[in-house]
């Protein structure tokens, strides 16, 4: 049992917790998720303190919305953020603060308005069945790291999109650097709450250095062949090399664009690629819902291949693939820290606290949801999810800052699940449930593995 000195509830919903540093040093550890104070499934606010420093973790969907919309501007993402995701990212879209944040988010938000996004769904659709064809391929029985195999299809998908399909990258390196850099996460973080310096020697270091040093170069190497053969096409990197600072007309460097793809390539296709690891294990385990969503996706499609226009008509493919990132939300947590003080709700936020959206546990907060560990897509029916408060489902975040890739990765995920899932069962092998670990994602703690059946009337 973890220890932890105080945890004061008071009348107007306010839990406080007093923590000493090693024992949230010892659960940060374990697991940055398993760290999150006690309290955040059943309490709308928890001020934890720990050495001196306070992190408010907010659970009440309007205090939510108030801080991240209404305050959003006396707000910057945490050191924390920077120090894990800065070295293999650089100043791109997801790290920088400030006018440079902004213009860039100007020069890609044309690339994913969503008149736009149909026009991905071709190469969405080919990543698909070219992953069906592996599986084809593997036979009947097969035993998959599920994990891997939505990985495949979801960067198959971002470098289709992205860089037209020209950007000569090794999925399979790709994968194993992005592996490699996530994995001591938890010693970033705790190296930060301890007030380290970042050159600190920690476990995993060195393959994570080696990690970032592989993907920058990858990336500068993206860019250097974009230079010497412009591809003339639409896709994202085309934008984002046209877009101009509106204040000074200045265009990207180089490297500003290699923080860029690196950052699209990174958080565009991993945490689609988790969301749907999730939803094709949980489904293994739910097989009347799963029978429900194959039986909407051959309405849709007549029994024949899913084809562009039918994506956007699969709304029970839709709300599972959504109740699979309520209960294992890819980004399982959004944090940042308070330039001046505000008040919210009845908290005095000061400069310097930091403020916490453990999406995880918003997600199954008891006050929120009824029967929160229970898989039930209808949850997201129009009619259910049109009752709750908006901020009560946030995977993607809010405020100015929410993801730019929402639409395209709900797209994705839809087209990949239709396809796989009407040629294909995925059996689970038994077994407890897999556990989830937070590096910066939510992946499960070990690899996720299902045995494939081929449906009748499939391959
Ligand atoms: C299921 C899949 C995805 C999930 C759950 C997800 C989640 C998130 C969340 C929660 C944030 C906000 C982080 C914060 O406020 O601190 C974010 C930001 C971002 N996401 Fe996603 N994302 C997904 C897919 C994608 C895709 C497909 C792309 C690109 C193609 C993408 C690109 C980005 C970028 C560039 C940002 C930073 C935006 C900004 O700060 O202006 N994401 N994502």
């Amino acid at each position: 049992m973890e220890r932890q000195s105080a945890v004061v509830p008071s009348g107007d919903g306010l839990v406080t917790v007093d923590r000493s540093l090693a024992a949230m040093l010892v659960a940060m550890l374990r697991d940055p998720l398993s760290a999150l104070p006690p309290g955040v499934f059943d309490a709308p606010l928890v001020m934890e303190r720990v050495a001196g420093r306070r992190r408010l973790h907010l659970l009440d969907p309007a205090l939510i919305q108030d801080a991240l919309v209404r305050h959003a501007d006396d707000l910057v993402k945490t050191d924390d953020i920077r120090r894990v995701l800065g070295p293999a990212l650089g100043e791109g879209l997801l790290t920088a603060e400030g006018a440079h944040w902004r213009w860039q988010r100007r020069g890609a938000a044309p690339a994913f308005a969503a008149a736009r996004l149909g026009a991905f769904l071709p190469a969405m659709l080919a990543a698909a069945e070219a992953t069906a064809s592996r599986w084809a391929a593997r036979g009947d029985g097969a035993v998959l790291d599920i994990g891997h195999e939505t990985t495949v299809t979801t960067f198959d998908i971002i470098v289709a999109t992205m860089l037209s399909g020209g950007a000569g990258l090794d999925v399979g390196r790709v994968e194993r650097s992005v592996d490699d850099y996530l994995a001591p996460t938890a010693w970033v973080f705790a190296l930060g709450l301890l007030g380290l310096p970042s050159w600190t020697p920690y476990p995993g270091r060195r393959r994570a250095a080696a990690a970032k040093r592989f993907f920058r170069g990858a990336m500068r190497a993206a860019v250097a062949r974009r230079r010497a053969a412009p591809a003339g096409d639409d896709d994202l990197v085309s934008l984002l090399l046209a877009s101009a600072d509106p204040d000074t007309g200045r265009r990207m460097t180089d490297d500003e664009l290699a923080d860029n793809i690196a950052t699209f390539i990174a958080a565009g296709h991993e945490t689609t690629a988790n969301g749907l690891a999730w939803t094709l294990h949980l489904l293994s385990r739910h097989p009347a819902e799963e029978e429900r969503l194959v039986a909407e996706v051959r309405r849709v499609t007549g029994g024949g291949p899913v084809r562009p226009e039918h994506v956007g008509r699969l709304p029970y493919t839709r709300a599972v693939f959504e109740e699979a990132m309520r209960l294992y939300p890819p980004a399982p947590l959004i944090a940042r820290q308070a330039l001046r003080p505000f008040t919210l709700g009845p908290v005095r936020v000061e400069a310097g606290t930091a403020l916490v959206v453990p999406i995880h546990a918003l997600h199954r907060h008891r006050l929120l949801w009824e029967e929160p560990e229970r898989f039930d897509p209808g949850r997201f029916s129009p009619e259910r999810a049109g009752a709750r408060h908006r901020y009560s489902f946030m995977p993607f975040g809010a405020g100015p800052r929410i993801c730019i890739g929402a639409g395209f990765a709900t797209l994705e995920a839809v087209a990949i699940l239709a396809v796989l899932l009407g040629r294909f069962r995925l059996d689970s092998l038994g077994g407890p449930e897999p556990r989830p670990a937070m590096r910066v994602t939510l992946r499960p703690a070990t690899p996720i593995r299902l045995r494939l059946r081929a449906r009748d009337g499939g391959p």
